[in-house]
């Protein structure tokens, strides 16, 4: 089980310091939406240069000309991409072929998806490296959060690996690891308490009790 760390509300220095204090911890660092959609892809680089040592994920949630965007991320660092569930299944086909082709890896976004079960198996057999259940930060304020929809795809899913995002923190986290994912995506939970490095630390070592239990 890897944990992911959210960058969203950050620019590039400030993305560097935060990961500074966490990388003992985590697996993934992710350049968010909002970053990407701030500073561009040479956020990703920034990161990667930085620590690379660490995954990085690009948090593009594309929608269109996937092969494209899949290789400009590439080229800038990425080892993860994102893509939409909602694409159209060319582009996630051609998502994945051009992941493949970079020797990177495809995480699809189920953000807004309403059959979760159905659209996880057509992802499925579409070659997605993982389908991550996830609420974003506007509906999370609207009081939803995924883990219904974390156990609802474990179910269908056989060969991509699962995650989850949207809200989980240290209170939460023991409900995520008996659903299993592979993935645990963690923004605010880190990167929004005062202790960045304390809560990073816990809910490592959360996740590793879990998992040998
Ligand atoms: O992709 C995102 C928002 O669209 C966030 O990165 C994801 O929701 C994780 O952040 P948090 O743990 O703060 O919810």
């Amino acid at each position: 089980m890897k944990l992911q760390l959210a960058l969203d509300l950050v620019n590039i220095p400030e993305a560097i310091e935060l990961v500074k204090e966490v990388e003992e911890y985590i697996d993934i660092v992710e350049i968010g939406t909002p970053i990407i959609n701030l500073e561009g892809l040479k956020a990703v680089k920034a990161i990667k240069d930085e620590f690379p040592h660490l995954e990085v994920l690009a948090d593009m949630k594309v929608i269109d000309a996937a092969a494209y965007e899949v290789s400009n991320a590439a080229k800038n660092g990425a080892d993860l991409v994102t893509i939409l569930a909602q694409a159209d299944n060319p582009t996630i086909k051609a998502a994945v072929e051009e992941a493949k082709k970079q020797g990177k890896q495809i995480v699809v976004d189920m953000i807004s998806v309403k059959d979760v079960q159905t659209r996880a198996k057509e992802l499925d057999e579409l070659g997605a490296d993982y389908i991550a259940v996830h609420t974003g930060l506007d509906m999370q304020a609207e009081g939803q959060d995924s883990f219904e929809d974390l156990r609802s795809i474990k179910s269908v899913v056989k060969n991509a690996k699962t995650a989850i995002a949207g809200g989980i923190k240290l209170e939460n986290l023991p409900g995520v690891i008996e659903a299993q994912p592979d993935l645990i995506i963690v923004g605010g939970g880190i990167a929004g308490q005062e202790n960045k490095k304390e809560a990073a630390a816990k809910i490592r070592q959360l996740m590793n009790e879990g998992v040998n239990l």
